[in-house]
């Protein structure tokens, strides 16, 4: 859905998702808050949670955050929640399991500057700009504080930066990380201690049992006022009036019934949702390629059957999984079906004897493979991004046939799909991510050009050695010739990406121009037509950029707009994304205007205090990443601070590192005398 670049679907696809809620709330089956999203930046190529996030970049993150909101709570500001969604993790959550490092007790040390400019957007867009219901810490520590502790983060950024202080918004823990304050963060000398650094610093929820457990000593000592738990109460209860939990039949929600889940519209936007992130990498002509029924196909690889694996993790009980075996033999064309060995934990292809076999027979071979939930996954990010060789093997002997070889990358995280680009025999490459209960069917109308691709890649894929040249542990972004990194993201990456940030091709071909000629613009002017309470909400301009399908065939277009320029605090990025839209069913010579709102807040950058600040100086902004279009301004006059960042307290304490248990031995704690765990 991050690849799809489409607001409107994520706001139709939560809404679905928000009213399927409260039918099972009313069928008594389910509550109505819901720790949905997670909206943490997939910072790094081998966190195994980045397949739930919608990708790696502040801008994309936070506008489809803004959008999901909207579906799941039922507008901004509703007389009733639809349901209370929970963005989470706050803050600086990306690292499961990697050399020795734990989510239950890495410190994140980040900077004012890269915490304001890439780790805090989206939650600034979920508490300050969309009213989200909640907010869930998370496990890690920032900066030597465990982050359900910390004050700076729930209070001061939060709840008063953010203006977050409607009543019936809360915070929960994630869970037992409020246990986790105390082993393996180490961060009170006691489990008392514990709890009311979390209850006071503003985690009024607990998922696990330490409120319950010493929340009494606690308090029996003295730690904490009863109006602190009455705030923490207070929140919780306002939420449910705000769901209308207790109005009755007052509430329009009442009415949604069994007969509103997996209606013929939700299974409709769940093959849209898939087939609109369906991203073309490579394509040599072959595609889009007929199948018909005097035509024999080849499916293979770990993918090729797949059914509750196209949905990652977090997952519900579709009421159907097409896996892509099931859609090809829908084509009427013969099937032959392989899964092969070389998957994921089976490195080795030499006793697969069958390649010769199925080459004899096939017209076409189509390989569906690449990552999966036993590599990437909570509690489990990769040591590796490159393809498995038992995977490449395969795709290698297939590909020797010369006939037409469609391979399909599959998984939330990217693998270095080089040896595939690069292979001329391989005609085709798409990615497919989790494609959820329709994904097979979408990938084979994309095959077949029933579906013409225009996602965009929301991550980059990165070479193989990235892996060497930065810890995951390393949370900076900008490159740095101390440490040898060579930074992170699209933004700040120096290397060259197998694919990069927004790559994506189409059947047809597309031109752009912007609407406007290049200008001049004077800060004092801009900032004196500004009266937002927030000053980076403030426009700046609607840029029109003119699309055309100059092609043959009919197609979707992302318009992807970039800056660029020389602005600001040094080093510049290389761009940054500040608008996209995603213009539908374009046929072919036809021209479409996409209408990009720029803001002063998408213009201005953040100095190394986390200030958000309009600069003088040259600025280009480009369609698309080969551009299509572009055009240059300038600002001038003095800077201007848009947002004065909340400056950290002085650090108090450094994190100890005598914890030796792995993923999952946090728990232990919870076992009640006499039970088991
Ligand atoms: O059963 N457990 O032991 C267990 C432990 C951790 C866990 O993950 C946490 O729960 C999810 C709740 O929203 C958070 O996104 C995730 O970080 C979910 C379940």
């Amino acid at each position: 859905m991050g690849a799809a670049f489409d607001d409107q679907l994520i706001t139709d696809v939560a809404t679905v998702v928000s009213t399927e809620a409260r039918a099972f709330n009313n069928g008594g089956r389910a509550g109505l808050d819901y720790w949905t999203p997670n909206i943490n930046p997939f910072k790094d190529p081998r966190w195994g949670r980045g397949q739930e996030t919608p990708g790696e970049d502040p801008f994309h993150l936070s506008s489809y955050v803004h959008a999901l909101i909207d579906g799941l709570q039922g507008g901004f500001d509703p007389k009733y929640k639809r349901i209370v969604a929970t963005c989470k993790h706050f803050a600086a959550y990306d690292l499961e399991s990697w050399n020795g490092n734990f989510r239950y007790q890495f410190d994140a040390r980040v900077d004012s500057q890269d915490l304001r400019e890439y780790y805090m957007p989206p939650f600034q867009t979920c508490a300050r700009d969309s009213n989200v219901g909640s907010v869930m810490c998370s496990y890690n520590s920032l900066n030597g504080v465990p982050t359900c502790a910390d004050p700076y983060l729930l209070q001061t950024i939060l709840r008063e930066h953010w203006g977050w202080t409607n009543e019936q918004q809360y915070v929960t823990s994630d869970c037992d990380s409020i246990q986790n304050i105390y082993t393996p963060h180490n961060y009170t000398r006691t489990r008392a201690e514990a709890v009311t650094a979390a209850l006071v610093a503003g985690t009024d929820l607990n998922c696990g049992t330490y409120y319950q457990q010493h929340l009494p000593t606690a308090y029996a000592q003295g730690l904490f006022n009863e109006s602190t738990l009455d705030q923490a109460l207070i929140r919780q209860y306002s939420a449910l009036v705000r769901l209308g939990y207790f109005d009755g039949s007052a509430v329009p929600y009442r009415n949604i019934s069994w007969a509103d889940v997996n209606t013929p519209h939700a299974q409709q936007l769940a093959y849209k949702a898939a087939a609109e992130g369906i991203t073309l990498l490579k394509n040599d002509g072959t595609l889009p390629m007929e199948i018909t029924s005097d035509m024999t196909i080849a499916i293979v690889g770990d993918w090729a059957n797949a059914t509750e694996q196209m949905q990652g993790n977090y997952l519900g009980i579709a009421p159907y999984l097409h896996s892509p075996l099931w859609a090809a033999e829908q084509t009427g064309a013969r099937v032959y079906y392989a899964r092969v060995p070389g998957g994921q934990g089976d490195p080795t292809t030499d006793d697969w004897l069958s390649v010769p076999l199925l080459a004899e027979k096939a017209d076409a071979f189509i390989y569906v493979g690449g990552l999966d939930n036993s590599v990437e996954a909570e509690g489990m990010d990769r040591v590796s991004i490159a393809w498995t060789g038992g995977q490449l093997d395969v795709i290698d002997q297939l590909a020797g046939y010369g006939k037409p070889m469609i391979v399909m990358q599959m998984g939330g995280g990217q693998l270095d799909s080089s040896p595939i680009a690069n292979n001329p025999n391989v005609s085709a490459l798409l990615w497919g991510g989790y494609p959820g209960q329709d994904g097979g069917v979408a990938l084979l109308d994309t095959i077949t050009g029933k579906n013409s691709p225009a996602g965009r890649l929301p991550t980059t894929q990165y070479p193989a050695n990235y892996v060497s040249q930065i810890p995951m542990t390393d949370m900076t972004l900008r490159p740095n010739s101390t440490t040898g990194s060579p930074g992170r993201t699209y933004q700040w990456y120096t290397g060259t990406p197998i694919y990069e940030f927004g790559h994506g091709l189409h059947y047809t071909n597309f031109s752009a121009s912007i609407q406007s000629s290049n200008r001049s613009y004077s800060i004092s002017d801009l900032m004196e037509g500004c009266m937002e309470k927030y000053k980076d909400k403030c426009a700046f301009q609607t840029v029109n950029v003119d699309v055309e399908n100059i092609g043959s065939t009919i197609s979707d277009y992302v318009t992807l707009a970039f800056l660029t320029g020389t602005h600001g605090p040094e080093p510049y990025p290389n761009k940054r994304l500040v608008a996209y839209t995603r213009l539908h069913n374009m046929t072919a010579g036809s021209t479409s205007t996409a209408n990009l709102g720029l803001t002063l807040g998408s213009l201005a950058r953040i100095d190394e205090q986390g200030n958000t600040v309009l600069y003088p100086g040259d600025y280009a902004l480009m369609v698309d990443t080969q551009p299509l279009a572009m055009k240059n301004f300038t600002l001038t006059g003095d800077p201007v601070t848009l947002d004065e960042w909340p400056q950290p307290p002085a650090p108090q304490l450094q994190t100890s590192d005598y914890f030796v248990g792995g993923y999952g031995s946090t728990y232990e704690e919870n076992v009640i005398a006499g039970g088991t765990t």
